[in-house]
C-alpha cells in the first residue's frame, strides 16, 4: 500500500479499494477522508437514480469498521432489510456499477447473491437478520467453525419487529455461540421509531448509567457494548474487535444519524430522505413535478371519511408517510396508530379495535401483508371483523425488486372466507371503493392500489350488476371479454382496439370488486367465445384462478385465458418495463389473445376485409 501522503494525494481513496482487504490495509488516519469520498459518491449517484439515501449516509463509518474488523465472506455480515447496504457494495468491488442502481439488469438496491459472495440476504422485509444469524451460528457450531464470525446489522426500526425478538430469545439462550448483533440506532424508521423498545434504546443512547450496565439485552444473556459513536470509525472498529474477541453472543449498540453529512437529509425532519426519487443534489429537492399518487388520493379520501366517521381509525407499520396516513395523523393523532415494523401485530391489534367498535383501516404495502396472513385469516376473517386493508404498492412496484413487488395479495386473499377485495382502475373508483369498503360492516375488505401516479377517470359506457363496461364492440360480436384488474384497464382498452382491427368483437369489463367473483361476470363471460383476465398479480391463485373456478361452478364452457405474473420472482426495473416483459401491456395482451385463438396477427386492413 502506498504511503499515506502519496495515497491521499494521488487519486481518490475509494478508487484504490478493489475489495475489503485493501480497506483493511488502509491507515486509520485516512478513514475520515474515505468516508467523505463515500458520502460524496452516494449523494451523486443516489440523487441521480433514486434510492435509500438517508440510511446509507448514516452507515458509512459503521460499514468501514465492519469490513476492517471482519473478513467477509468468511465471516458473515447480514444487513437487516438491506436498504442500507450501498456502502457495503462500494467496499466489495461494485463501485463501477452504481450508475445502474435499481435499473433493469443493473445493480440491485439490496444485497444480491448473484452480484457478490459478500451478499447473503436479498429479502428486503425487515426484522429477519437475527433469525438468519441464529441459523448461521448454529451451522458454525455444527461445522466446528466457531472462528468464522456472524455479524447481524439491525436497525432500531427493525428491532420493533416481532421476529427480531423471537431470534433474540434463541440467541440469548445460547450465548456461548458467538454472534455479534450490531444495533444501528439512529432513532428512526422513516419517522422516529416508536414503542417501548425505542424508549429503552433512547435510555441507552443517552448513556444512562444503570441502563448501560444492565439492560434489556443483558437481561436476555447478551454481552453489551455501547453506546458507541457510529460516526467514529476508529471507535467502532475498536469495540467490534472487543466484541469479536468475546467469542459469545454480544450486542454492540452503535448510535448513528440517518442522512449524516448531507444537509437536505439532515434537515428533512419527516424522513431524513429515507427513500427518494431523482433529486437535485444541490438542494435535495425532487426533480420534475410530483403528480398525484394513488397513495395521495387514498390519504385525501380517508381524511374526509375520518372527519365524518368517528369510528374510523388507522394503523401503520412504521410507514405513516409512504402509506398516506400523514394527513389523518396530523388532524386526528389519537386515531392513527404507528405500531412499529410489526405488521402481524398491526393486523391483530386492528382485530381488537374492531371488537371494540371501531373500523380500522390498516394501510400497508401489499408485500408486507404477506407476513400477516395468518393474523388476517384467523384474527380478522374468522371473527368476520370489519377491518379494511389498503394495500399500497400492489402489483409490480419496480425498483425495489423481488421482495417488494406486491404480487401475491390476490392469491392470499382469494383463500380468505368472507374477504372482499376491490381494485380501483382510476382515482374516481379508488375514492368510491374505499368508501364502499369502509361502509361494509360484516367482514374484512381490501382495496389494492399500485405505486405511482393515480390514473385519471376512465369512464364506463355502461354498468350492469356491479360491473363497469368500459368498451363494447360496435358490431356486437361477442368474441372476447377482456377483464382487466384495476389499473391494467388502459392496457386492456388499447388491446381491444388492436383486436378489433383484427376483426374481433371485444368487450372490456372492469369487475371493480375482484373477490369474490361477481356472478354477473361469469354470466357475461359465458356469452363470449373467450374471456381473458389481466392481473398485476401472480397467476397462482390470483383473480384469473378465481374466475376460472366461478365459471366452472356455473358450467360455463367459454374458452379462458388468464394473463398475469408467472410463479416466479420478478427482478427490479421500472414498473412499465416489467409489465411489458410480463406481457401485460396492450401489445402483450392482444398478442396473447390472437395466439390463443390461433389467429396470426395480420395487417389491420386485411383483417377487417376478412371480417
Ligand atoms: C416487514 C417490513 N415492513 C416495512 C418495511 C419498510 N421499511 C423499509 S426500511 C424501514 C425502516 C427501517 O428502519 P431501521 O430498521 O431503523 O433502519 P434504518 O433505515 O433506520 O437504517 C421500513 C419500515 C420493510 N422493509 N419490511
Ligand atoms: C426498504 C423499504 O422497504 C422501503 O423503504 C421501500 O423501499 C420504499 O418503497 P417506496 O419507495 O415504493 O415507498
Ligand atoms: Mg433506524
Amino acid at each position: 500500500m502506498a504511503q499515506n501522503a502519496e495515497l491521499s494525494a494521488t487519486r481518490p481513496l475509494l478508487e484504490t479499494l478493489a475489495d475489503p482487504h485493501d480497506l483493511q490495509r488502509l491507515p486509520p488516519d485516512l478513514l475520515p477522508q474515505l468516508a467523505d469520498e463515500i458520502r460524496g459518491f452516494l449523494i451523486e449517484k443516489v440523487c441521480a437514480s433514486g434510492g435509500h439515501l438517508g440510511p446509507n449516509l448514516g452507515v458509512v463509518e459503521l460499514t468501514l469498521a465492519l469490513h476492517r474488523v471482519f473478513d467477509s465472506p468468511r465471516d458473515a455480515i447480514v444487513f437487516d432489510t438491506g436498504h442500507q447496504a450501498y456502502v457495503h457494495k462500494l467496499l466489495t468491488g461494485r463501485r463501477h456499477r452504481f450508475d445502474s442502481l435499481r435499473s433493469r439488469q443493473g445493480l440491485s438496491g439490496y444485497p444480491s447473491r448473484a452480484e457478490s459472495v459478500h451478499d447473503l440476504v436479498e429479502n428486503s422485509h425487515a426484522s429477519t437478520a437475527l433469525s438468519y444469524a441464529d441459523g448461521l451460528v448454529k451451522s458454525r457450531a455444527l461445522n466446528g467453525e466457531r472462528d468464522r464470525a456472524v455479524v447481524a446489522v439491525v436497525g432500531d426500526g427493525a428491532l420493533t419487529g416481532g421476529m427480531a425478538w423471537e431470534a433474540l430469545n434463541n440467541l440469548g439462550a445460547a450465548a456461548d455461540r458467538p454472534v455479534i448483533v450490531v444495533v444501528n440506532d439512529n432513532g428512526r424508521s422513516y419517522a422516529p421509531t416508536v414503542g417501548a423498545v425505542a424508549a429503552q434504546l433512547d435510555l441507552l443512547r443517552r448513556g444512562e448509567g444503570a441502563a448501560v450496565c444492565r439492560n434489556l439485552f443483558t437481561d436476555l444473556g447478551f454481552g453489551y457494548f455501547g453506546p458507541v459513536d457510529g460516526h467514529d470509525a476508529v471507535a467502532v472498529e475498536s469495540v467490534l474487535h472487543r466484541a469479536r474477541d468475546l467469542r459469545r453472543a454480544v450486542v454492540v449498540h452503535v448510535v448513528t444519524s440517518k442522512g449524516r453529512g448531507y444537509a437536505p437529509a439532515e434537515l428533512d425532519t419527516a424522513e431524513r430522505l429515507h427513500a427518494v426519487g431523482v433529486l437535485d443534489p444541490a438542494t435535495g429537492r425532487p426533480l420534475g413535478t410530483a403528480a398525484k399518487s394513488w397513495t395521495g388520493v387514498f390519504g385525501e379520501e380517508l381524511l374526509k371519511l375520518a372527519a365524518t366517521h368517528e369510528d374510523i381509525v388507522a394503523i401503520t407499520a412504521a410507514m405513516p408517510g409512504p402509506t398516506g396516513l400523514t394527513a389523518m395523523a396530523e388532524r386526528f393523532p389519537e386515531r392513527v396508530f404507528d405500531v412499529g415494523i410489526a405488521e402481524q401485530h398491526a393486523v391483530t391489534s386492528a382485530a381488537g379495535l374492531a371488537m371494540g367498535g371501531f373500523h380500522p383501516v390498516v394501510a400497508v404495502y401489499a408485500t408486507f401483508l404477506n407476513r400477516a396472513f395468518d393474523q388476517l385469516l384467523m384474527d380478522v376473517a374468522l371473527h368476520r371483523l370489519s377491518v379494511t386493508f389498503v394495500l399500497d404498492r400492489a402489483g409490480l412496484t419496480g425498483p425495489d425488486g423481488p421482495s417488494h413487488h406486491g404480487m401475491w395479495d390476490l392469491s392470499l386473499l382469494s383463500m380468505v372466507p368472507g374477504m372482499r377485495v376491490a381494485a380501483p382502475r382510476d382515482r374516481v373508483r379508488l375514492r368510491a371503493q374505499l368508501r364502499a369498503a369502509i361502509a361494509m360492516q360484516d367482514g374484512p375488505t381490501a382495496v389494492r392500489l399500485p405505486k405511482g401516479t393515480a390514473l385519471a377517470e376512465i369512464p364506463a359506457v355502461a354498468r350492469m350488476s356491479g360491473l363497469d363496461i368500459l368498451r363494447r364492440t360496435p358490431a356486437g360480436a361477442l368474441d372476447v371479454l377482456l377483464i382487466p384488474i384495476g389499473p391494467l384497464a388502459p392496457a386492456a382498452l388499447e388491446a381491444a382496439e388492436r383486436l378489433e382491427a383484427q376483426g374481433l368483437g371485444v368487450t372490456v369489463a372492469d369487475p371493480c370488486w375482484v373477490l369474490p367473483v361477481n356472478p354477473a361476470l361469469a354470466s357475461l363471460a359465458a356469452r363470449h367465445r373467450m374471456w381473458v383476465t389481466v392481473e398485476d398479480n401472480s397467476l397462482a391463485g390470483g383473480a384469473g384462478s378465481a374466475m376460472a373456478q366461478a365459471c366452472r361452478e356455473t358450467g360455463s364452457r367459454a374458452r379462458q385465458l388468464t394473463l398475469g405474473l408467472d410463479r416466479a420472482f420478478v427482478a427490479h426495473g421500472s414498473r412499465e418495463q416489467l409489465l411489458a416483459e410480463a406481457g401485460l401491456d396492450s401489445a402483450g395482451i392482444a398478442g396473447a389473445v390472437l395466439n390463443a385463438l390461433d389467429m396470426p396477427s395480420r395487417p389491420a386492413a386485411v383483417a377487417r376485409r376478412a371480417g
